[in-house]
C-alpha cells in the first residue's frame, strides 16, 4: 500500500532523513518512533506531499507519488492527515466537521457517513456538539472519523496523542486501533512515545538522525534489536562488559554464556550485551549478590537498581514480583536468565 524506497529530505541543502526505506501493506498500522528531530514528521508530510524528497521514491498502492520527475499534489493522494492538534473547525457542529470533506455527497449521503462514522467511535448522538463541549479523547476520536470521511487509502497521524493527558494516551491509542483494524485502514502515525506506538502499531520503523534503524514488530525491538541505538531506546536495561574467551563464550561477571559464530567475534574482543530487567531473576540461592541501590514500586511487580559486587559495580535492572520487599542498601542473589544474547562491539 505504502512504500518508500531510498527516501532522503533536505531542507535549504540541509539533509534531515537520509537514505529511508520500507513497506506498508494495507490494513497494517505503522509507526515511526524516534526523539524529537529525527526527521519523522518530515517524512510523513513527505508521504502526504506537503513537503518533497530530495531523493527517492515514495508509492502509494504501486503508484509512485514522488520521485526525481514525479510529483502528485496532496488532494490527488487519497492521504488523510490527523495533525497534533486534531485542528477541529471550532465553529462547526461535530457532525458539520466530519462531513467537510464529504460535502460534494449529497445531504443524504452525508448524514449517513456521519452517523457510520460517529457509531463507529461510540459518539452517536453528539452529531450537534461543538468541539468545546468534547472531552480530548472525545476530539480526537472526531478528527479520526473526519479524517477518514473521504475513505483515504492511507491515513497519517502525526503525534495524535501528544494534547492528552499521559494516563489517556495508552487507552486511546488502543481505542483507535481498535477502530482503525475494524475499518481496515492502512494508517502511518509518528510518535516519541514508545508505549503509545506499541499500543497502536503493527509494525514500527526506530528512527534516529534522519535514518530508519529498524523496521519492525515491537517484540522484534525489544527482544532482537539490530542496533545499540534501538536496544537502548526501546523498553528498559543495561548494557552489561564482557570479554569473549577461545571458546566463543562471553565471560561476565554474572557468568559465562555461549555466543553464535555468526556475531562475528573473537577471543579477546571487549564487547557489551543487553541485559533486559526480566531478564535479572530474584534468587536467594544465587551465587551472585547485588544491592539494592534504588527501587520503585509498580503494582505487581518491583523494579531495582542494582550494583554488583564486581570491581565497576556494574548497575543493573531487576524486575521482581513486589511481595519480594528489600529494602535499599540490601544485598540480594540474583541470576542472570537471558534468552536471547544481544551483544555489542565496545
Ligand atoms: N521547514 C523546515 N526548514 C528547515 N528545517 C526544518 C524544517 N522542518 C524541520 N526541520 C528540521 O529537520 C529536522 C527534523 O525535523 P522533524 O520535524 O522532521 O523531526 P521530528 O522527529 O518530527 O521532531 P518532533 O518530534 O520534535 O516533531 C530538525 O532538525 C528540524 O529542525
Amino acid at each position: 500500500m505504502l512504500r518508500l524506497n531510498h527516501v532522503c529530505v533536505a531542507y535549504q541543502n540541509k539533509t534531515v532523513v537520509t537514505d529511508v526505506s520500507f513497506a506498508l501493506k494495507a490494513g497494517q498500522i505503522g509507526c515511526l518512533l524516534g526523539p524529537s528531530g529525527c526527521g519523522k514528521t518530515s517524512l510523513l508530510r513527505v508521504i502526504a506531499g506537503f513537503e518533497k524528497s530530495s531523493a527517492g521514491e515514495v508509492a502509494i498502492r504501486d503508484e509512485v507519488v514522488c520521485d526525481r520527475a514525479t510529483f502528485v499534489s496532496p488532494q490527488k493522494r487519497k492521504v488523510a492527515v490527523v495533525f497534533q492538534d486534531y485542528a477541529l473547525f471550532p465553529h462547526l457542529t461535530v457532525a458539520q466537521n466530519i462531513a467537510f470533506g464529504i460535502h460534494k455527497q449529497s445531504k443524504k449521503a452525508q448524514k449517513k457517513r456521519v452517523a457510520e462514522l460517529l457509531s463507529l467511535v461510540g459518539l452517536t448522538g453528539f452529531e450537534q456538539r461543538y468541539p468545546h463541549q468534547l472531552s480530548g479523547g472525545q476530539q480526537q476520536r472526531v478528527a479520526l472519523v473526519r479524517a477518514m470521511a473521504d475513505s483515504p487509502e492511507l491515513l497519517l497521524l502525526d503525534e495524535p496523542f501528544s494534547s492528552l493527558d499521559s494516563e489517556l494516551r495508552e487507552g486511546l491509542a488502543r481505542e483507535l486501533r481498535a477502530i482503525l483494524k475494524y475499518a481496515n485502514a492502512t494508517a502511518l502515525m509518528v510518535t516519541h512515545d514508545q508505549a503509545e506506538a506499541f499500543a497502536m502499531a503493527d509494525v514500527i520503523g526506530v528512527v534516529n538522525q534522519g535514518r530508519l534503524l529498524q523496521w519492525a514488530s515491537a517484540y522484534a525491538l525489544y527482544h532482537r534489536p539490530a542496533d545499540r541505538f534501538v536496544a537502548n531506546f526501546i523498553g528498559d536495561g543495561v548494557f552489561m562488559r564482557a570479554r569473549v574467551n577461545n571458546n566463543m563464550q562471553l565471560v561476565s561477571h554474572l557468568g559465562v554464556f555461549p555466543i553464535d559464530a555468526s556475531f562475528g567475534f573473537n577471543e579477546g574482543d571487549e564487547v557489551e550485551f543487553l541485559v533486559r530487567p526480566d531478564d535479572i531473576v530474584h534468587d536467594d540461592n544465587a551465587a551472585n549478590h547485588a544491592q539494592v541501590m534504588n527501587r520503585s514500586f509498580q503494582g505487581a511487580h518491583m523494579l531495582y537498581e542494582l550494583a554488583l559486587q564486581d570491581s565497576a559495580q556494574q548497575r543493573v535492572l531487576c524486575l521482581a514480583p513486589s511481595h519480594h520487599d528489600h529494602k535499599i542498601g540490601e544485598n540480594i542473589g540474583i541470576r542472570l536468565d537471558l534468552e536471547h544474547m544481544i551483544v555489542f562491539s565496545v
